[in-house]
């Protein structure tokens, strides 16, 4: 039986603690998520099963999303035996110390055809963090310095970000220390130019797919800052994840989505505009 451990790089979600069902990953780059016993579990498991096989999706579109293995009966995290496991790609798993960034999209994470008592609670939680305000909310964010030091913000200051907020904690996550007041954005040319190419990508397709309607999909943004000094190569990883509340459009497009992204790509342009030359070696967008 393959040897499966909690993962370290995890940053938002339901997360493997003492007696909570969490994800595992094994040491082959395999990403185990808990089969939720709900409907989001059985959605998210549709989705998976008849997305890579879908002739709607470009192919250009599916390197946005892991890699799907089926579903594997596992032991839970929490040590209550054996549990369905959606198995999937580790998108962390070629990094020693990735920084990661968890950006849900969307000025509503709720579908109207959700329960009243669901709606109330996603609702809630879109007005108190910046879902609304901004059409995305941040969460979760781990910086891995290049000497080792993390700077992983709390939960609690994650949930209520001004737009102002926002802007800071995504230059610190391109700066060699998250940790202080005035980043330096030093990686911020090198990864936010190629994000912002993967979210423009992304968004042409959004502007005209009218498959899914993407509630509470977030964009994972991936990086290794240490990769990145040491290889001209080196560039982010931007994926999908998170489809257990994806329904079918219905022949319209995913406003809610497109919207949250464009307000996504309009913070990573203002970043990249705002760096000072020292801080770019790239042409400004
Ligand atoms: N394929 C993957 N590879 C590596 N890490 C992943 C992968 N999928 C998810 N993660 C990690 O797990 C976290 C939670 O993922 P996900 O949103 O799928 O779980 P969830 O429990 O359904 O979350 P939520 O509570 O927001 O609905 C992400 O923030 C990321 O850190
Ligand atoms: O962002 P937070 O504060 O971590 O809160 C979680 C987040 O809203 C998830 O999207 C939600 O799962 P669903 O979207 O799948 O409902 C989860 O609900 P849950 O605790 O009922 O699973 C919340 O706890």
């Amino acid at each position: 039986m393959v040897k499966l451990k909690i993962p370290d790089h995890q940053v938002a979600g339901h997360q493997a603690k003492t007696g909570i069902i969490g994800p595992l990953i094994d040491d082959s780059g395999k990403f185990y998520k808990p089969l939720q016993d709900d409907e989001r579990g059985s959605n998210e498991l549709a989705f998976y099963t008849s997305l890579y096989s879908d002739p709607r999706i470009p192919s250009n579109i599916l390197k946005f999303f892991p890699s799907f293995h089926g579903t594997e009966v596992v032991d839970a995290s929490d040590g209550s035996g054996l549990h369905p496991h959606i198995v999937l790609e580790d998108i962390v798993s070629n990094y020693t110390n990735p920084s990661v960034a968890d950006i849900k999209i969307g000025s509503r994470t709720w579908h109207p055809q959700s329960s009243e008592d669901y709606i109330r609670k996603c609702l809630q939680k879109d007005r108190e963090t910046s879902t609304i305000k901004l059409g995305f909310r941040i969460s979760g964010l781990r910086s891995m310095g290049p000497t080792n030091q993390l700077w992983q913000p709390h939960r609690k200051v994650l949930m209520d970000l001004s737009a102002e907020d926002a802007m800071l904690i995504l230059r610190k996550f391109v700066s060699s220390d998250g940790n202080v007041d005035e980043p330096d954005c030093v990686f911020a040319s090198r990864v936010f130019v190629h994000v912002l190419e993967e979210l423009l990508e992304l968004k042409k397709w959004f502007e005209v797919q009218t498959i899914f309607h993407f509630c509470s999909c977030s964009i994972l943004v991936v990086y290794d800052k240490e990769e990145i000094e040491a290889k001209k190569s080196a560039r982010a990883v931007v994926k999908l994840i998170d489809f257990a509340h994806v329904v079918d459009a219905k022949g319209a497009i995913d406003h809610n989505f497109l919207g949250g992204l464009c307000s996504l790509i309009k913070f990573v342009k203002d970043i990249l505009a705002g760096l000072s030359d020292v801080e770019t070696s790239n042409p400004k967008p």
